[in-house]
């Protein structure tokens, strides 16, 4: 039997992103961490740190799994945004991004049986338009910014607002697909057996 494969994580969309290549885990598990940033954390830093405890804090209750965690932040310069848990945040978010670029770090770690470790770290950058005050007053009506980080969903009808991004498009969702594909080959984690009577 191939070792499972945990998601650690709360996010429909990073299941869905998997599943957009095929991937299934073989179970969800939110790590449920506190995620207050650091004093003076910078946003790489802290999308590293996240994505380690996600990983290490499931990978504690399932050794003998592969263990996927990720983590998503936006930052603009060296200032972390929060996640947007109400509109006040989600409208400052939407005030600082309007009209410049920012950056999304996704850190994303695989733990694998045995102990070993494989860490990406996948950095996006996003360009916002300017906002207009109808602009704002809409997409905040609109409910998409909830949960997110930076307060906006690329995903959705905040894609009108970005006129040009660098870097992973499914970074910015919440998992860059490219740089899980290589960590699990990396690793070794396969999908399902070889087929019957074939040399691994
Ligand atoms: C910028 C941006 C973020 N997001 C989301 C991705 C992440 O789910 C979320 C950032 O929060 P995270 O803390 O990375 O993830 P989460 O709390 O949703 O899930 P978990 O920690 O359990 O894995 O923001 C989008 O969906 N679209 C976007 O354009």
């Amino acid at each position: 039997m191939a070792a499972p494969l945990i998601l650690a994580s709360a996010s429909p969309r990073r299941l869905a992103l998997l599943r957009q290549i095929g991937i299934e885990p073989d179970a969800v598990e939110p790590a449920e961490l506190d995620e207050t940033p650091l004093p003076g954390e910078l946003p790489v830093a802290h999308a590293r740190r996240l994505a380690d405890a996600k990983a290490e804090a499931v990978a504690r209750r399932h050794p003998e799994a592969f263990v996927l965690a990720a983590d998503t932040v936006v930052g603009v310069g060296r200032r972390i945004l929060p996640k947007a848990e109400d509109v006040a945040t989600a409208r400052r978010c939407l005030e600082l991004l309007s009209g410049r670029r920012h950056r999304v770090e996704g850190g994303l770690v695989l733990r694998a049986p045995g102990g070993r470790i494989g860490r990406r770290l996948s950095t996006t950058r996003v360009a916002f338009k300017r906002l207009s005050e109808d602009e704002i007053v809409g997409y905040l009506a609109g409910g998409e910014w909830h949960g997110k980080a930076g307060g906006y969903a690329i995903q959705g009808s905040a894609a009108a607002f970005v006129p040009w991004i660098e870097g992973s498009y499914s970074n910015v969702v919440g998992l860059d697909l490219a740089q899980v594909h290589a960590l699990l080959d990396g690793l070794g984690w396969r999908a399902e057996e070889p087929p019957a009577g074939q040399p691994e």
